[in-house]
């Protein structure tokens, strides 16, 4: 037993789970228990045994997760473990479909459409469709379709059920929904391109269909091992399942009480069917290493009904109680915030250890006026990603081309950047790429044959890029040439817009293939440029909150029909909200403040009463404040 001495970091239930976990195992965690601890060290301790890292496979919610936990292994085994294959499901799916594109009808160069791109073709569908049936009004817009196609992909439901659930007002509208979804799917196919349900759906589908493929890709991995399981859809589960099938042995680690993806398509039941397979170990890790004793007691009465029983243990003794504040309204909820959170500052509080946490960012608009007029900085989490920036997008168009050039969204995209070229002439040039059989963007802009000015510097521009070898030096020859100008004249913010444009050029030297860097912009977050670690007050919602903590928390606005929210209410989904409410309280070490006022707009519905979070609240557990201003 010396040799396994790399193990005594961790406490007896996280060893156990670590040791014992052969076969097919869960682990049901508590906030802030070592989840991360424990899949690392059950990956090291797999190495440390003898499975190659070639024979491990690691799913985890973002790419940066992953890597986290193999840079730990790998310090701690000296080991290189490049091999093994590891990422998101996305990440991993992308990496199947390369391999197998033909068998589900691509070509190996396929493209992934991200959110905006895929909102985008299915805004020009929408528009062909709707003409062609002389439709206009009430008819559910681009996003809401997005949605509808999203949720019918993600729970493997019809289009139908996906409607009802989504936007019941719609259902009268079934069969255009479904001439538009079909018509995207056509559109997808003739470009060469995939969305992000896509390659989830292609992996399941190939695998399922394909005998010879599932054992050729199941034999290869020995463990797998998943991270964040309770936010898995049904394709993710299947996915599981079947990678996982030759040799048996796969760890999931799931917080059951912390599933609030269900508008996603996450399956909360993932969880107890999981564990129902004859032969599932369960293993517990119990041990709160976060909050504060009198916070984790709070946590624990607070368990959402629905979650596998657990008692959290604290390691930190004592701490002071969690304060439930009642306000008058929501103006008087953010003088209380601010003035809470001047005096915690003037205790001696880092701003960046304090959070506002909320259910909808709407109710923080009182709270951004108060901390204004008092010159106190804060962050918003949440807005838009590094690679979601118009700025960004064009850039990436152009390479995304030449990695394949049917793709209309980048066409349309990056044609409307030439002067004289608006949305109908760059649709044109858009459907003549995609059927040109010309593989060359440059072949596909000679063929075009037109006088245009904009065109011939197109033209000009892939050429240069062509070029170059790195992709670095492909941006830089297309900002030298034409993008830089560009920003200066169409931004007031053209100097931050550029450093964006260096950055991606440094992000990109890393990278020698093409395929790779536009994957891993499009399916992974890793690279984007998270916010910069400032010194400031963060506001956010729950849900970008999850796997964050911070030394002190307000919750604010816990009214019926604000959190719980008025729609989960009305659609009977009040357990995901109490799973809502846990992640929220579970973020705070020191200092949790739950905030709830008198302005109830939802007031003439009066069941809503029967959901009140704060009534629930055991006032022997929390100190209660009456704050008048
Ligand atoms: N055995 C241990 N001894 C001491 N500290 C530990 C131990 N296990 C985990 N920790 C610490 O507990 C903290 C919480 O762990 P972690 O962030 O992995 O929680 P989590 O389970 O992912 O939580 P959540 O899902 O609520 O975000 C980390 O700072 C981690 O280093």
């Amino acid at each position: 037993m010396e040799q396994l001495t790399y193990l005594n970091d961790l406490d007896e239930e996280q060893k156990r789970a670590v040791l014992e976990s052969t076969g097919r195992s869960i682990v049901i965690a508590g906030p802030g228990s070592g989840k991360t601890k424990v899949i690392t060290y059950k990956l090291l301790h797999l190495l440390k045994t003898g499975v190659k890292p070639s024979q491990i496979l690691l799913v985890t919610f973002t790419r940066a997760a992953a890597n986290e936990m193999i840079e730990r292994a790998r310090m701690l085994t000296g080991t290189d473990l490049d091999e093994i294959t590891a990422g998101t499901f996305h990440h991993v799916c992308n990496l199947l479909l390369r391999k197998y594109a033909p068998k589900v009808g691509l070509l190996p160069n396929f493209t992934i459409l991200d959110e905006e791109d895929s909102a985008s073709l299915i805004k020009h569908v929408r528009t062909n469709v709707l003409e062609r049936h002389g439709l206009k009004k009430s008819f559910p817009t681009h996003n809401v379709l997005q949605k509808i196609f999203s949720y019918s992909a993600n729970t493997m439901t019809s289009l139908k059920e996906a409607i009802l659930k989504i936007e019941p007002k719609f259902a009268q509208h079934e069969s255009i929904i479904e001439e538009i979804y079909r018509e995207y799917s056509l559109e997808k196919r003739s470009q060469n391109c995939v969305d992000y349900d896509d390659l989830l759906t292609f992996a399941v589908q190939l695998l399922e269909s394909d005998h010879n493929v599932l054992m050729k890709e199941a034999s290869k991995y020995v463990w797998v091992l998943v991270d964040e399981f309770q936010d898995t859809n049904i394709l993710q589960l299947k996915l599981i399942e079947m990678l996982s099938s030759v040799h048996g042995n796969v760890m999931v680690v799931a917080d059951d009480a912390q599933s609030i993806y269900s508008f996603r398509g996450a399956r909360f039941e993932n969880v107890s069917d999981f564990m129902k397979v004859k032969g599932t170990k369960l293993f517990k890790i119990q041990t709160n290493y976060r909050s504060s004793e009198s916070i984790v007691k709070f946590i624990n009465v607070m368990i959402p009904g629905k979650a596998v029983p657990k008692v959290l243990k604290s390691v930190k003794p004592n701490g002071v109680k969690p304060k439930l504040v009642y306000v008058s309204d929501p103006q008087q909820e953010a003088v209380f915030v601010t003035r809470e959170v001047l005096k915690l500052i003037e205790f001696g509080f880092e701003p960046s250890q304090i959070a506002v946490l909320y259910r909808s960012h709407s109710h923080s608009l009182d709270l951004q006026i108060e901390l204004a007029k008092h010159r106190i900085d804060f962050r918003i989490l949440s807005g838009l990603k590094f690679t979601e920036t118009a700025h960004v997008k064009d850039v990436l168009a152009f390479l995304r081309i030449l990695q394949n050039p049917k793709e209309k969204i980048s066409w349309i995209r990056i044609a409307k950047l030439f002067p004289g070229i608006g949305t109908k002439t760059a649709s044109k040039l858009a459907d003549f790429a995609a059927v040109c059989p010309e593989t060359d963007p440059v072949k596909i802009l000679e063929k075009l044959g037109e006088g245009k000015e904009a065109i011939w510097q197109m033209k000009e521009l892939f050429e240069l890029m062509q070029r170059q070898s790195r992709i670095d030096a492909m941006i830089s020859v297309l900002n030298e040439r034409f993008y830089s100008d560009y920003l200066l004249n169409n931004y007031p913010d053209h100097f931050e817009r550029q450093q964006d444009i260096n950055r991606l050029m440094e992000i990109a030297s890393r990278y020698s293939s093409l395929e790779r860097f536009l994957t891993d912009l499009t399916v992974s977050s890793d690279v984007n440029d998270e916010t910069k670690p400032k010194n400031v007050l963060t506001l956010t919602t729950v849900h970008q909150a999850k796997g964050l903590e911070w030394d002190v928390v307000f919750v604010l606005s816990v009214n019926p029909g604000d959190f719980p929210s008025y729609y989960a209410i009305v659609d009977n989904n009040i357990d995901e909200e109490e799973r809502i409410f846990y992640v929220a309280i579970t973020r705070a070490k020191q200092h949790l403040y739950i905030i709830k006022h008198g302005v109830n707009r939802y007031s003439s519905i009066y069941w809503l009463r029967s959901v009140d979070f704060a009534q629930r609240i055991p006032k022997k557990l929390v100190e209660e404040i009456y704050f008048e201003g």
